[in-house]
């Protein structure tokens, strides 16, 4: 009844489950000693050390002896060699594997790694083997999970930032204060010196307050150059470039730093109004100034104050109310680290009226002068 094909293939059987058996016993055999070994992977793990040359192909060869029916000795060689790599080199810090044959050989790799001191992972199809441990699940090795790239927006991610920032300085100006009132409940001469400690407090709070501004500064400077060296702010750059105002810039920058006044006519959409004032923040941003200079720029009318501020934002990418922001009667939109407010004269002169010096207010622009309006006059004069 026997063919000899079939002879053959069930002397191929026999002689598979003949070496499933000699595995087996194998195994059996070395359960014991893999015992024994516990100790001393114990240590090679906890120890921390990556010395590749402390394991010879000894124990390696051992180890395999482990090793389930289906591994291939072969692929745990190319990973002992792979780990032996990755020990050596410096920048990776894993391996990433999806290849079915590592998968299955998972587990002598897990033992492997775990001898030499490094560690590994399953993560469904995935085999990843680590200088430092893995979580029980990586995002990033979910097959399943669509992966999709959130992408930011630059004005959110620079608002994030400065709020962060900002929370930040705030911490930091509170903590030294509260250092300072220790300092001062724990003055021997507290009533005595009331006087030397006030004028100590102001002094350190000023010193406080130019530290944070100095850093403030160094922030928008930082904030600036990234978004002008942005893909978006390059093509916003182009356009200003166009304009015929930029030819002037540095004829105008330098007019204003030599003159307390001047009076700047230009065709109509040259810039004038859209980059004048911005040059000015520009460049006082650019030599870490920027926290301590305030433009206001008057409009003749609410309309084009508030047009003009969101213009300027978008073009320093910004979003309305950063560094750039409004103040019209009953609206506005500015914060903390507004440095550039375009405001209807209306409003620059109602400052006036309480603040004649414009105390903090570094330069003013009175836009469209030539139309003259009664508070365009009363403010020219009184600035
Ligand atoms: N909201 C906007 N969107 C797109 N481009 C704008 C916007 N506002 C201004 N521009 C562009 O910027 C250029 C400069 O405008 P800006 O208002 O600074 O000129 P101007 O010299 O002040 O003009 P005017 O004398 O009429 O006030 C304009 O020519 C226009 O091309």
């Amino acid at each position: 009844m026997h063919n000899p094909k079939s002879a053959a293939s069930f002397l191929i059987a026999r002689a598979k489950s003949l070496q499933l058996r000699h595995h087996n016993y194998r195994f059996l055999t070395s359960t014991s000693r893999s015992l024994l070994f516990t100790p001393f992977i114990s240590t090679r793990f906890f120890s921390g050390h990556y010395n590749i040359e402390q394991f010879s192909d000894d124990e390696y060869d051992c180890d395999f002896e482990n090793h389930q029916a289906s591994s291939t000795v072969a692929n745990v060689d190319e990973w002992k060699w792979k780990l032996s790599m990755l020990l050596r080199n410096e920048k990776d810090q894993e391996i990433v594997s999806r290849d079915k044959r590592d998968r299955r050989d998972y587990e002598q790799i897990a033992n492997l790694a775990k001898r030499m001191g490094l560690y590994s992972e399953l993560f469904g199809k995935v085999v990843v083997a680590s200088k430092v441990p893995l979580p029980n699940y990586r995002p990033d090795l979910d097959d399943k999970r669509p992966q999709r790239e959130v992408v930011i927006p630059l004005s959110l991610q620079r608002r994030v930032e400065g709020l962060v920032q900002e929370y930040l300085d705030r911490l930091q100006l509170n903590s030294e204060k509260t250092i300072d009132s220790l300092d001062n409940v724990n003055s021997k001469n507290q009533v005595k010196d009331i006087d030397m400690d006030e004028n100590a407090n102001s002094f350190v709070d000023e010193s406080v307050m130019e530290k944070v501004l100095q850093k403030r500064s160094l922030r928008m400077r930082n904030m600036q150059r990234s978004w002008q060296e942005s893909p978006e702010g390059k093509k916003m750059l182009e356009f200003r470039k166009s304009l015929p105002a930029y030819r002037e810039k540095e004829g105008l920058l330098q007019a204003i730093a030599r003159n307390q006044v001047i009076v700047i006519s230009g065709e109509t959409g040259c810039g004038k109004t859209t980059q004048l004032p911005q040059y000015i923040l520009e460049s006082e941003i650019e030599s870490g100034r920027g926290a301590f200079c305030s433009i206001i720029c008057t409009q003749p009318r609410r309309i084009s104050a508030m047009a003009v501020s969101e213009r300027v934002s978008a073009e320093r990418g910004e979003s309305l109310g950063e560094t750039v922001g409004f103040k019209v009667r009953l609206e506005g939109m500015r914060g903390k680290n507004t440095h550039l407010l375009f405001c209807t004269s209306g409003i620059l002169l109602r400052r006036l009226l309480s603040d004649r010096n414009l105390s903090g207010i570094t330069h003013v622009f009175v836009d469209e002068i030539h139309e003259r309006g009664m508070n365009e006059g009363s403010s020219s004069t009184s600035s």
